[in-house]
């Protein structure tokens, strides 16, 4: 939406946080120091308790903040599953005097390249291509297993780095780059590995159908849902990408890829977005009992695939016309399973978080 306002979060100013820990828990070259003598354990406890797995995290707006303050409490709870405690080691962000609630100020740091390669998995949540791009393909090159909840940048140049991954025998996971909480790509690329998957259809944006769902139940503005859906978390930091369907487009090529192996350019979507839906639009599809949604659909064609993404007016009985306010749903098509149904929380910072953590397991797991 061109000249949008920042529909997004505020926030106040804290003092500047301390040094981060990044350097002071890893120094490097000059900065290294001796441990002091009283932080020197026995031989014999250090070879007992194995070393923790160091997490960085790159972005810390509405979907890193949420992953830095669970990394945090669940701290237990993932040592448990892990047998080795995983350890934030530095969280990168712009500006450091930003309050960042519940995350300790120390963890702070512009340098993200410097904290890339200090860890053993790192986590973007930044967005956009670059600096996203480089600081992943730094992260692989260099040995770390890599976590990110990019769809522009998975579906753009996500093969790219899957090669670099491959090459490197590191992993590179991007649950949350679809559908946030919904485990899809998860049910496509495991479950059904051994099935043959036609086709790929749902509502696979959260805030184009939270806007979409207030328009048409309640009447909402459409200027006004927009808004809500930004307070919400749910909208890109550019809104546009919602709005004009090339967020659902990333996530749409990215179905086609796990789903198929379909080598689909983002710019090879027949893609509609909502911000042409007009008024009567709105009352024709309430006057003939359908339901407005933006629709992702990907079809298996030969090698390809072809895919989709447009407003539909659907009827009542369709399974996507169901879905309210920030819910993504998708109806999967496989020869030996027939229809699959996954539909929860398609956007939001703790709903995507969960997502991310589920992939940082993951990824901790392989580091040895
Ligand atoms: N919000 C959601 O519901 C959601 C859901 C799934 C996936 N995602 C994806 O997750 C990523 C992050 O989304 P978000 O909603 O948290 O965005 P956001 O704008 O709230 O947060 C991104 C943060 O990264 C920071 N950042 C950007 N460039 C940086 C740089 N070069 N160095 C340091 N910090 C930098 C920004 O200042 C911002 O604080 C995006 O790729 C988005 O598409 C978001
Ligand atoms: N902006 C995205 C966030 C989740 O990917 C959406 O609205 O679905």
């Amino acid at each position: 939406m061109p000249g949008a306002p920042d529909l997004r979060r505020g926030g106040g100013h804290r003092p500047a946080p301390l040094a981060a820990l990044a350097q002071r828990r890893h120094p490097a070259g000059a900065r290294q120091r001796a441990a002091p003598a009283w932080r020197l354990r026995p031989r014999a406890d250090v070879s007992a308790v194995p070393s923790p797995v160091r997490v960085a995290l790159l972005g810390c707006g509405t979907v890193g903040s949420a992953v830095a303050r669970r990394l945090q409490d669940r701290q237990e709870r993932y040592a448990e599953l892990l047998g080795r405690s995983l350890e934030l080691v530095g969280v990168a962000v712009r500006d450091r005097s930003l309050p960042r609630e519940g995350v300790d100020p120390v963890l702070l740091t512009t340098d993200a390249e410097a904290l890339v390669r200090q860890a053993d998995v790192v986590v973007e949540v930044m967005g956009g291509i670059e600096p996203a791009r480089s600081l992943i393909e730094t992260a692989l090159r260099g040995g770390a297993q890599v976590v990110t909840a990019n769809k522009q940048l998975v579906a753009q140049q996500g093969e790219g780095l899957a090669a670099v991954a491959a090459e490197q025998g590191v992993g590179l996971d991007y649950e949350g780059a679809v559908m946030a909480a919904v485990p899809v790509l998860a049910v496509l690329r495991d479950s059904l590995a051994g099935d043959e998957v036609t086709a790929v259809r749902g509502v696979v944006n959260g805030s184009t159908n939270y806007v979409l769902d207030l328009v048409a139940r309640e009447g909402v503005a459409f200027g006004e849902a927009v808004r809500q859906a930004g307070e919400l978390g749910y909208l890109e930091a550019d809104p546009t990408e919602d709005l004009e369907g090339l967020d659902a487009a990333a996530k749409a090529v990215i179905l086609a890829r796990t789903a198929f192996g379909a080598q689909v350019g983002l710019d090879e979507v027949d893609r509609v977005g909502i911000t042409g839906l007009t008024d009567e639009d709105f009352k024709r599809a309430a006057q003939e009992g359908t339901v407005i949604k933006l629709v992702a659909s990907a079809r298996r064609a030969g090698c390809g695939a072809q895919v989709a993404v447009r407003p539909e007016a659907l009827p009542a009985h369709d399974p996507l016309a169901a879905v309210r306010g920030g819910t993504n749903i998708v109806v999967i098509e496989a020869v030996s399973a027939g229809e699959l149904r996954l539909q929860g929380a398609g956007a939001g910072g703790e709903e995507t978080a969960s997502a991310v953590l589920g992939d940082i397991v993951r990824a901790a797991r392989r580091v040895r």
